[in-house]
C-alpha cells in the first residue's frame, strides 16, 4: 500500500505491522494468512477480516472499545483520519488560538460514530452526531458508553429525508460539519427485477458489508450535499464551516456550482489518498468573515494523471554500514549516483524530513552498465592495436551507441522519513526516455550502488 501521500499527522502513513497484530489480537490472528514469502496479509474483500483489522486498531491505537455490527459499513481508519486531519488543519487556519472548545456535527455517523469517537480521544473535540439507520444509532450509542464518551458525543436519531433543520440545536454555536455521505445512486444499482441479480457495487475498503442506505441514496452524493446546502443559507449564523467527503470526483463540479447558486462565500477542495483509494474533501461557508483556506495539496501535482511512483524502502539495518541514517545523508549519496550518470539536477523540496528533486538525463546512462563498461574496455583494447585512422571511427561509433540527440529524460525523485528506522524513496516518471521503464533501471541502479562506501 502507497501510503506516503496520506495527511502528514496520519499514524498510518507506517502502515501497521499485521504479523505484530495476529501476535497480540485472537480475533484478528483468525483473519490473518501467512504468504510464501512470509509476510502476513488479510483478504480485504472479506468484510469480517477488515472489520477485525479495524476494531484492533481502534483498540491498539486509540484505546477504543468498539463492536461493529456484522451487516453494516467498516470504517477504514486511514480514510477517516485523513478527512479529519485536515478538517483539523483547517480549523487551525481559521481560528489558530483554539482555546475554546471545539464542537462538530457529524451527518451520518455510521455504525460506531467513527469521527466523533476519534476527535473526541485524540483531540478532546465535541460532536453532535445525526445517524437515520436504527442499527447504526444503537451501535453508535453503545459505543458512547462502552467508552464513556457521553459527555462529548450527542447522537439524534433522524430521519433519511431530513438534514440539520431540526435536527441541532439553532441557538448555539458550531465549528464545523462532517459528512460522509452514501455515494450511489439508489435508482442506478440493485435488483431492477426479481430476476435480476445485479449486486450492490461492492465497496472493498468496506469489505462489502455496507447496507443499502447507507451507501445509496436518491440522487447520489450529489443530491445529498444538494439538500444541505439548501439548509445552509438559514443556518448560517450557528455554523461556522460545512466539509464534506466525496466519493467521486465527477460530484466536485457539480456541487460547487450548487454552492456558487445558492451563495456560499468561499470554498476549497481536497483530496484524500490513502493506498489505492482516493478521496475529494469539500469544505465551505456562508460567513462573510470567513474564508476557508486552501491547503497545499499532499499529493504531487504531477500524479495526478500519470502513473503511481516506485517506491523503495531504505532501511536503518541497510543502511548502518554508512553510518546514521537520515533524509540528508541519503539524499547526497542519491546526489553522488546521479551526477556520475550526468544528470542535471534542481531540488525542489528542502526540508529535515522531506526531500524532492527533479532531475534530467540527457543520454542514457544507466541502463547495460556493466555491458558497457566491457564494451568500453574492449574498445579501448582494440583502439590501442588499430592504426589512428580506425581508431577515431570506433571512438565516434561508441559515442553514437550512448548518444541520442533526441533524448530527454525527466523525473522526480522524494525522500522521506517514514518512521525512525526506515527512508522511503519514491520516483516518478514525468516524461521522455523510455518512460517508466527508465525510471525502474535508475532506481535499480541506485538499489546496486546506494549501499556502497
Ligand atoms: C456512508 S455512511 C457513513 C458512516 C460513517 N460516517 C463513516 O464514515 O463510516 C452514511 C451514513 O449516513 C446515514 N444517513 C443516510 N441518510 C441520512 C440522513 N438524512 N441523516 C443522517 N444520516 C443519514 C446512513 O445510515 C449511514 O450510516
Amino acid at each position: 500500500m502507497n501510503s506516503s501521500f496520506m495527511h502528514p499527522r496520519n499514524p498510518y502513513r507506517t502502515p501497521p505491522d499485521f504479523k505484530e497484530l495476529a501476535l497480540k489480537f485472537p480475533e484478528f490472528r483468525k483473519h490473518a494468512k501467512q504468504k510464501l514469502t512470509g509476510k502476513i496479509e488479510i483478504d480485504f474483500k472479506d468484510a469480517a477480516a477488515v472489520r477485525a483489522l479495524s476494531t484492533v486498531l481502534l483498540k491498539r491505537d486509540f484505546n477504543l472499545d468498539v463492536e461493529l455490527p456484522p451487516d453494516r459499513l467498516v470504517p477504514t481508519l486511514p480514510l477517516r483520519l485523513n478527512y479529519l486531519l485536515w478538517v483539523e488543519d483547517l480549523l487551525q487556519q481559521v481560528n489558530p488560538v483554539s482555546e475554546q472548545i471545539v464542537h462538530g456535527i457529524d451527518i451520518g455517523t455510521g455504525a460506531c460514530c467513527i469521527y466523533p469517537i476519534l476527535a473526541a480521544r485524540m483531540k478532546g473535540w465535541h460532536f453532535t452526531a445525526t445517524e437515520a439507520d436504527e442499527t447504526n444509532y444503537k451501535c453508535s450509542l453503545e459505543t458512547l458508553e462502552r467508552n464513556c464518551l457521553q459527555s462529548h458525543v450527542t447522537i439524534v436519531k433522524v430521519t433519511a429525508e431530513s438534514m440539520l433543520h431540526g435536527n441541532i440545536d439553532n441557538s448555539r454555536k458550531y465549528d464545523f460539519t462532517m459528512c460522509n455521505p452514501p455515494f450511489f445512486d439508489s435508482d442506478s444499482f440493485g435488483p431492477k427485477s426479481r430476476s435480476d441479480k445485479r449486486p450492490l457495487p461492492m465497496c472493498p475498503k468496506s469489505g462489502g458489508s455496507a447496507s443499502t442506505t447507507e451507501i445509496a441514496v436518491k440522487g447520489g452524493e450529489v443530491k445529498f450535499i444538494e439538500n444541505l446546502i439548501k439548509e445552509c443559507q438559514e443556518l448560517k449564523s450557528c455554523v461556522r464551516m460545512f466539509t464534506t467527503m466525496l466519493g467521486h470526483k465527477s460530484s466536485l463540479a457539480p456541487i460547487i456550482l450548487l454552492l456558487k447558486e445558492a451563495g456560499a462565500s468561499s470554498w476549497s477542495e481536497t483530496e484524500f489518498c490513502q493506498g489505492r483509494t482516493t478521496r475529494w474533501g469539500l469544505a465551505w461557508t456562508f460567513c462573510d468573515d470567513l474564508t476557508v483556506p486552501k491547503l497545499p495539496q499532499i499529493r504531487p501535482k504531477n500524479n495526478g494523471k500519470g502513473p503511481p511512483p516506485l517506491n523503495y524502502v531504505i532501511s536503518d539495518e541497510r543502511w548502518s554500514n554508512k553510518g546514521d541514517l537520515s533524509v540528508a545523508c541519503v539524499l547526497m549519496k542519491i546526489l553522488e549516483l546521479l551526477n556520475s550518470l550526468k544528470m542535471e539536477i534542481r531540488k525542489i523540496k528542502d526540508k529535515k524530513d522531506k526531500k524532492a528533486i527533479e532531475f534530467v538525463a540527457r543520454e542514457n546512462t544507466w541502463s547495460n552498465q556493466r555491458r558497457k563498461q566491457r564494451e568500453g574496455k574492449r574498445n579501448s583494447d582494440q583502439a590501442c592495436e588499430q592504426p589512428e585512422s580506425k581508431r577515431a571511427k570506433i571512438d565516434g561509433c561508441s559515442l553514437e551507441l550512448q548518444k541520442d540527440q533526441n533524448f530527454c529524460l525527466k523525473g522526480l525523485l522524494l525522500l522521506e522519513e517514514t518512521n525512525t528506522e526506515s527512508i522511503q524513496l519514491q520516483m516518478y516518471w514525468i516524461e521522455g526516455g523510455s518512460g517508466r521503464e527508465s525510471i525502474n533501471q535508475i532506481l535499480q541502479y541506485m538499489k546496486n550502488h546506494l549501499f556502497e562506501k
